[in-house]
């Protein structure tokens, strides 16, 4: 029988001669095959199937054109795509992203990331992402409005409550996700839950919106726990300053924690007084509502506003919240000599390799297919309130978020446990391997296909 190559040089030269120039792709597989191939290595029953050469291949990308219509009455065009990765233990789920950075790559490394990810929820979700390399930054409503609906005037063919069901991500917040649910909606001609992330007026879920940055906090206070501390009193390093970083800030406040650094993609502020309530309903209603630059922080309460990274900033906390490959080595270094004690990751594959290797070492570092899980199992609690017909409160959906960001905790333990640098525990390690077993018992449970 043809056995799974375990050999991490010969699997990855494999990969990388099948998706040329696919870098942000191979990042990603390099990460989990490194603990997966020698854990397939130790265990027989996994042995037989080519499992994560299957893994690694997904079930089929669909690339199309969108055109729209510009305010001054241009045709424009873009391109847009849908990756399936793999359905073998739920609906495809996952986020659409518009950002000018999105390649065939980058969405290839977010659908494989969200495979284990949706594993580690315990829902029964598969993995996808989405996207297009449309920049709705600067566009208005309307010029948004028909992007969104020339988009899903195509993916509409691929998606469905028990099909695929595209959530948001960088890029696509509430307008966007409403946009393309409306032409859905009109589209299908029926009201179903083929998308999450929606409005509350129209079947979303209360709590999704804070859900990724809520989970990464709970994720963090479980770590401190473990190694019985606790996340009231410390100071964190946060960037970025949309979905995920507003509410990751929210929670560490509520919590007693003390938030020092928001970012955009034009630099970052540092308030050593630290963010609190009032400075981040300045803060939603600058980035949520009038989309403006962070510098306007700085201006209003006084505080410095620099070019570049937060990293450099002491803290004992950090959590990466914009994008991918956003902390590098040295970043990490300079965090680690500052004293940092954790790292949780918000955004998907925020350090780069280098960072991810001294964090490991060094730290207590969680990555972001555990630690930013909450979205997507809300996401996925949003599923089941709409295949019930019914709406849970706010508590409800919290205490169930809090519950699953435990369990996922427990299976980082469970396979990382005093597997790291010193006995501590490995949480790559754990997520990669707990997110694997579910994922491969499918299929092998399911046939060969
Ligand atoms: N929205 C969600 O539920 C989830 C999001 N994520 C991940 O979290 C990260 C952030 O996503 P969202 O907050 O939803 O997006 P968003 O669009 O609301 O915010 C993105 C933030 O990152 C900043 N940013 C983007 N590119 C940047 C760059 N090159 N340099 C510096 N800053 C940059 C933006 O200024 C903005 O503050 C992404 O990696 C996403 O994949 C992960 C899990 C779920
Ligand atoms: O809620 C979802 O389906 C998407 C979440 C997502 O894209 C992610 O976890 O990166």
């Amino acid at each position: 029988m043809k056995k799974t190559c375990t050999n991490i040089d010969q699997f990855m030269a494999g990969l990388r001669k099948r998706n040329p120039g696919q870098e942000e792709f191979h990042e990603a597989v390099q990460e989990v095959a490194s603990d997966v191939l020698p854990f397939i290595a130790n265990h027989k029953d996994y042995q037989g199937e080519c499992l994560l050469e299957r893994l690694t291949e997904p079930d089929r990308v669909i690339t199309f054109r969108v055109s729209w219509v510009d305010d001054e009455g241009n045709v424009r065009a873009n391109r847009a795509w849908r990756v399936q990765f793999c359905n073998a233990i739920g609906p495809y789920k996952g986020g659409m992203r518009f950002d000018e950075t999105v390649t065939e790559s980058v969405l290839k490394f977010l659908g494989f990331e969200q495979i284990f990810k949706n594993s580690l929820t315990g829902l029964p979700m598969g993995g996808a992402k989405g996207g297009s390399n449309f920049n709705p930054k600067g566009k208005s409503d309307g010029e948004v409005m028909r992007f969104c609906q020339s988009l899903m005037t195509e993916l509409h063919r691929y998606i469905g409550p028990d099909k695929d069901v595209p959530a948001g991500d960088i890029g696509v917040g509430a307008r966007e996700i409403g946009y393309m649910f409306g032409q859905y909606r009109r589209l299908s001609h029926s009201f179903t839950g083929a998308m999450t992330g929606k409005g509350i007026s129209f079947g979303g879920s209360v709590g999704r919106k804070e859900a990724t940055g809520y989970g990464v906090v709970y994720f963090m206070r479980e770590i401190l726990h473990a190694v019985d501390d606790d996340i009231k009193g410390k100071t964190a390093v946060v960037s970025g300053s949309g979905n995920v970083a507003l509410y990751c800030i929210e929670k560490l406040v509520q919590l007693g924690a003390k938030p020092l650094t928001v970012s955009d993609s034009s630099g970052f502020i540092y308030d050593p007084d630290g963010i609190d309530e009032e400075k981040l309903a300045f803060l939603k209603d600058l980035k949520e509502v009038r989309r403006g630059r962070i510098e306007e922080y700085a201006e209003k309460f006084g505080c410095t506003f620099k070019e570049g990274r937060p990293w450099g900033v002491k803290a004992d906390l950090a959590f990466p919240c914009a994008t991918q490959n956003e902390l590098n080595g040295d970043e990490a270094k300079s965090l680690i000599d500052n004293g940092l004690l954790a790292l949780a990751e918000g955004a998907n594959m925020p350090c780069e390799s280098k960072a991810q290797h001294l964090l490991r070492k060094h730290v207590l570092y969680a990555p972001g297919k555990a630690s930013n899980a909450g979205g997507v199992a809300v996401s996925g609690l949003e599923q089941s309130q709409n295949s019930q017909r019914i709406s849970w409160s706010l508590e409800e959906v919290d205490k169930r978020l809090q519950g699953i960001m435990k369990d996922i905790h427990g299976k980082c333990i469970e396979h990382g446990k005093g597997k790291g640098a010193g006995d501590k525990t490995d949480y790559v390690r754990g997520a990669n391997i707990g997110g694997f077993i579910k994922v491969a018992d499918a299929l092998q449970e399911c046939g060969v296909f």
